[in-house]
């Protein structure tokens, strides 16, 4: 018997009496939360600020007077949806149940703020009251934490297109592909109001796939104001899967549940007798949609991954290519521009995809596809240059990919008043602090790299700990502390600091898009939690990019190959590559064993070919072994080395035995305390990249 049900009958009450539950639910901007342990004492704003970490909703007076608390709570009543503006302070956790909170993270951020938060930030405006304490308004988060300095400025001007994402696992695949057709686009909910499509100023329009049927209750969908809009502007629209759903039910076509969900590789049979106008719009002729210009053969391979069907096309619409399980796998209604497919072209599954993207990009929509990693590096320096004034930044740079590259552009925008810095912790790969400085002072002519040795403060610290979640931890309050002395080191005042963070795009994906709360695997460290404890604002001057489109600003700036063609290092380094307890022996072994590795994958040419490589030891483990006449009684070492596009799934490496036998027979030869070399063959999943 669940508690509910033993309270009720403890209390002598009906099974008709049980309308009250144990678990709440409700969404938060868009996303569904389920609460099973509320108390009657939770505050809305505690659990937002401490379970979900929106910090953008604040504690102010606790009494509800300031306002610093504010959220909107919507609810259903009477058959229609009324918003309120709540007190999250005073508000009790479980009065939200069944309604929908949105918080000033739900509104905008400083990259793509709402139109309000826009003016009010442009205007240099806080939030009205006398207390004037960060609130609902967003202006602490907008100016402050979601990207200090706004990284967008002058950039409504250019080609831009807008994907907006019903939830597919490969959205982000869209944005890819529309970038490498030469034209800026950002991924946005579909939650997105009126005003957040009108403030991006879209050429166009593409909707994403989604889990969700177009047909049921709760099924998102684009507000009626936004397809008045898009008809308003005559704005070309792109569908893909669910996207092409949602258009057709909402311009008056049919989906039904199909009678068999597609899955996999299907053929599609371009239809090459539709009837268009020509480009003068003089007389109608009959050949290929536009978005299949180009593509030579009759028929392709597509990858589809949906259960329902479009049964009736809306009005103006036509097939402009089959399946053999549908009429409507790609339609058009050329006059409106409106374009839609039943598959996913945005995956490498469908081989022309890519040429379908670009067709509707710039043969629909009429892009020119200018944009590129030169002028946006430009643009980006003028940005930081011009937004700086008189500060400062301050940034850690650990040597990777993403550090390096961010460092290079501010360096190259503010010169001297950027001021970085490295902590050594003793658990980087070989020689790593030395090789980091002297190459980035190289090819960043005129900077200075700090190296602060921490590394005998790590090792203390992690003394008789062998618990990986503890020693992540350990090692996540060292860092902080670390770069909290190199500032205060620095002698400058914080409030004429600002902090470099390497934040990529597919972060600020992962809080803007459409998608629920994923469960956390492992603690990563970084350096998310400095500005608030600092106090200082931040600069995330690769917010808007791609990982490979870091690299390529890196080519841009100047940096060397082995900059930024580098693996990955976790923050935590060795740390969680040694299983159990942290020395400074087994740090300098691995190091060791490590540096044999890459060294030999380099010489054998599979570096590149390999998304992350590294050796893990595992002290606690002892194996006899012999060498020369003598017993030998010592560690385990294995190799690692996995392919992987995104480092959310991974593939072991299919390493050739030629290479293993010399990594190994190099490694029990010249690293001591090592006499047995194991190659790790999982993948991820079930297993992760890292052992810890
Ligand atoms: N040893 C270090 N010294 C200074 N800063 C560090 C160090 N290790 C990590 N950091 C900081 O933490 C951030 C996150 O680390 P991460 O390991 O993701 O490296 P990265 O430089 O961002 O590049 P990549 O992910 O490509 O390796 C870095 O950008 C850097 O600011
Ligand atoms: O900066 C980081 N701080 C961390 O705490 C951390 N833990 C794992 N990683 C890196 O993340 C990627 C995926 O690793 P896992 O499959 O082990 O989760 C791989 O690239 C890992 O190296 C980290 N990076
Ligand atoms: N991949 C998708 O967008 C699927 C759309 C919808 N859920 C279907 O099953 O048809």
């Amino acid at each position: 018997m669940d508690v509910a049900a033993a309270a009720a009958k403890a209390a002598g009450l009906q099974a008709k009496d049980l309308r009250w539950k144990t678990r709440l639910s409700f969404f938060v901007n868009g996303s569904k939360v389920e609460v099973p342990d509320a108390e009657p004492h939770h505050t809305l704003l505690w659990f937002l600020r401490d379970r979900l970490g929106l910090t953008g909703t604040k504690l102010g007076c606790g009494e509800g007077g300031c306002g610093a608390c504010t959220v909107t709570v919507a609810s259903y009543e009477d058959g229609q949806v009324a918003h309120r503006a709540v007190n999250a302070c005073l508000a009790p956790l479980c009065s939200v149940d069944g309604c929908h909170v949105t918080t000033v993270e739900g509104i905008g951020t400083s990259a793509t703020p709402h139109a309000v938060q826009r003016r009010v930030a442009e205007l240099h405006g806080s939030q009205p009251g006398p207390e004037a304490t960060d609130g609902f308004d967003g202006k602490r988060r907008f100016g402050r934490f979601d990207g200090g300095v706004d990284m967008m400025a002058g950039m409504e001007k250019q080609e831009r297109l807008l994907v907006i994402d019903f939830g597919s696992q490969v959205s982000h695949l869209i944005c890819r592909r529309v970038r490498e057709a030469g034209v800026y686009c950002e991924l946005r909910s579909c939650l997105l109001t009126l005003s957040d499509v009108t403030s991006f100023h879209p050429q166009g329009i593409i909707l994403s796939g989604g889990p969700h049927s177009v047909y049921d209750k709760d099924a998102p969908h684009l507000s009626k104001d936004i397809w008045s809009y898009i008809d308003e502007k005559k704005l070309p629209v792109f569908g893909i899967c669910y996207g092409l759903q949602e258009m057709c039910q909402a311009l008056g076509g049919k989906v039904e549940a199909g009678t068999k969900r597609e899955f996999g590789h299907a053929e599609l049979l371009i239809r090459n007798d539709v009837a268009h106008l020509t480009k003068d719009g003089s007389k109608k002729v009959k050949g290929r949609s536009p978005v299949f210009e180009g593509i030579a053969a009759e028929s392709v391979p597509v990858w589809m991954s949906h259960g329902d069907k479009v049964t009736e096309i809306p009005p103006g619409f036509h097939s402009i290519a089959y399946t053999s399980n549908t009429e409507f796998a790609a339609v058009e209604d050329q006059d409106r521009h409106f374009y839609g497919v039943q598959f996913h072209p945005e995956v490498t599954h469908t081989p022309s995809g890519a040429a379908m993207i670009k067709n509707f990009v710039l043969k629909v929509v009429g892009c020119k596809g200018e944009w590129n990693m030169h002028d946006f590096c430009q643009k980006q320096i003028d940005i930081i240059m011009n937004k700086m004034g008189e500060k400062y930044v301050v940034g850690a740079v650990s040597g990777g990919v993403d550090s390096s590259v961010a460092a290079a552009l501010v360096h190259k925008a503010i010169g001297d008043r950027f001021r970085p810095f490295m902590v050594d912790t003793g658990l980087l790969r070989k020689d790593e602090a030395k090789i980091v400085k002297e190459r980035l002072e190289k090819h960043i002519p005129g900077m200075k790299l700090k190296v602060l040795d921490e590394s005998a403060h790590f090792y203390k610290e992690l003394a008789g700990v062998s618990e990986p979640e503890k020693k992540r931890k350990i090692i996540g309050r060292l860092f902080v502390e670390a770069f909290e002395k190199a500032v205060s080191e620095m002698g400058l005042p914080h409030e004429k600091c600002l902090l470099l963070q390497g934040t990529l795009y597919p972060d600020v994906i992962e809080s803007t898009s459409y998608k629920g709360p994923s469960s956390i695997i492992k603690t990563h460290h970084n350096v998310g939690g400095l500005p608030d404890r600092m106090k200082m604002e931040v600069i995330e001057p690769l917010r808007l990019l791609f990982k490979d489109e870091v690299r390529a600003l890196g080519n841009e700036l100047g940096l060397p190959v082995t900059s930024v063609m580098r693996h990955p290092f976790p923050g935590p380094g060795l740390g969680i590559r040694i299983i159990g307890e942290v020395t400074k022996e087994s740090a300098e072994t691995l190091s060791a064993a490590d540096d044999i590795y890459i060294e030999e994958l380099r010489k054998a040419g599979h570096y590149d070919k390999i998304g992350q490589a590294f050796a893990v030891l595992l002290p606690t483990v002892r194996s006899v072994g012999v060498m020369g006449d003598h017993r030998t009684y010592e560690n385990v070492c294995v190799l690692r080395a996995v392919t992987t596009t995104d480092f959310m799934t991974a593939d072991w490496y299919d390493m050739p035995h030629d290479v293993l036998a010399r990594i190994s027979n190099r490694i029990i030869n010249e690293v001591k305390g090592i006499n047995r070399v194991c190659y790790d063959v999982s993948s991820k999943p079930p297993a992760t990249i890292e052992w810890e």
